[in-house]
């Protein structure tokens, strides 16, 4: 684990100290956007335009942001369009690696690379900052479109769309208020709250995220009580931004990051989401259980030194989970 400073790799931990023992997430550096003609897009530079086979997308199949990348792909039926390259599960001294001696784990591809940092050093040397699944690559431009997870989705539920993506649209005009409200309180408490939780390095901090998380699961289960998905009956990114939390939290999360004061599959609702989600087309292709629980028992050394992997549960995310039935 590490970052890379004006170029160059040093082997680093979080920093929690400035901070009172929370942990910070770094907004990520790349903020260019596909659009379906090259025009700029919200953020960042234009000359990214839709086209099929142009962008490569790397990957950790652990990692929920990256998750949330290959379950939009997936939906848009964006595979022909867009390769993938998937890194090693461990994420230790030298960061995200292309080692592929673990199942599924590619190696680069595309550029042939060692690790991940090759890749940002090869769209700017002189990078500093962390070093960050997911990232969308441009094949010609050779340089990084974006490895912000959030933007990628949204460029992948539309950019593509004359080219043939599937039909769909997940972040609908007529519910962008919606939908950026719920993504927002989302992300602070429950999508970054749980790293939030297992990172803090004070009991303060600790009980900060850990309590804003399970108010935040409780308001979930509510929301998920009252429709099928969280906008309504029709799913949309920010269920998809949830889901990839969720998936984890039993598996991992509740041991791992320290977040057992209730499981997911203790929730009527946020269990059944979970399922349902689950079950869509093409979603189970995107889960590597074994993947998600190497990485984060095996990588985080300083929460868990013996990288011993719990069992963990046992669940069965095929079991009929009824929100079709019941909210018609
Ligand atoms: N804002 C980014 C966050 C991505 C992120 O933090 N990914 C983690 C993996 S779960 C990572 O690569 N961490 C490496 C590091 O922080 O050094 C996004 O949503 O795309």
């Amino acid at each position: 684990m590490g970052l890379l400073v004006d170029g160059v790799w040093q082997d680093a931990w979080y920093d929690t100290k400035s901070t009172g023992g929370r942990f910070q997430r770094s907004a990520a550096a790349f903020r260019n956007w596909v659009t379906p003609d090259g025009a700029p897009g919200p953020s960042g530079r234009g000359g990214f335009a839709a086209e099929k086979e142009r962008y490569h997308l790397y990957v950790s199949l652990a990692c929920p942001w990256a998750h949330r990348a290959l379950v939009m792909r997936k939906l848009k039926g964006l595979e022909p369009f867009i390769k993938v390259s998937v890194v090693h599960p461990l994420m230790l001294e030298n960061g995200w690696t292309f080692g592929n001696d673990f199942p599924d784990a590619t190696g680069d591809t595309l550029n042939g690379h060692d690790f991940l940092y090759q890749l940002y050093l090869q769209a700017d040397p002189h990078y500093s900052g962390r070093v960050t699944v997911p990232v969308l690559w441009d094949k010609k431009q050779q340089t990084i479109v974006s490895n912000e997870s959030s933007e990628i989705i949204r460029m992948f539920n539309s950019a593509f769309d004359a080219l043939g993506a599937r039909a769909g649209d997940y972040y609908p005009k007529a519910l962008h208020g919606q939908i950026d409200e719920l993504n927002d309180w989302i992300y602070n408490s429950v999508n970054n709250g749980v790293y939030k939780a297992g990172f803090a390095t004070s009991q303060q901090a600790y009980d900060e995220a850990v309590g804003q998380l399970f108010t935040s699961l409780a308001r979930l289960e509510q929301i998920l009580g009252q429709h099928r998905y969280l906008t309504g009956n029709q799913l949309t990114e920010a269920d998809i931004r949830l889901w990839t939390t969720l998936v984890r939290f039993d598996p991992v999360y509740v041991t791992h990051f320290k977040c057992d004061r209730q499981r997911i599959s203790d929730y009527l609702n946020l269990y059944g989401f979970l399922r349902d989600i689950y079950q869509l087309p093409g979603v189970a292709e995107t889960v590597n259980l074994d993947h998600i629980r190497h990485h984060y028992f095996c990588s985080h050394k300083t929460i868990n030194p013996t990288g011993i992997i719990s069992i963990g549960p046992q669940q069965d995310l095929n079991e009929p989970h009824g929100r079709d039935q019941r909210f018609r």
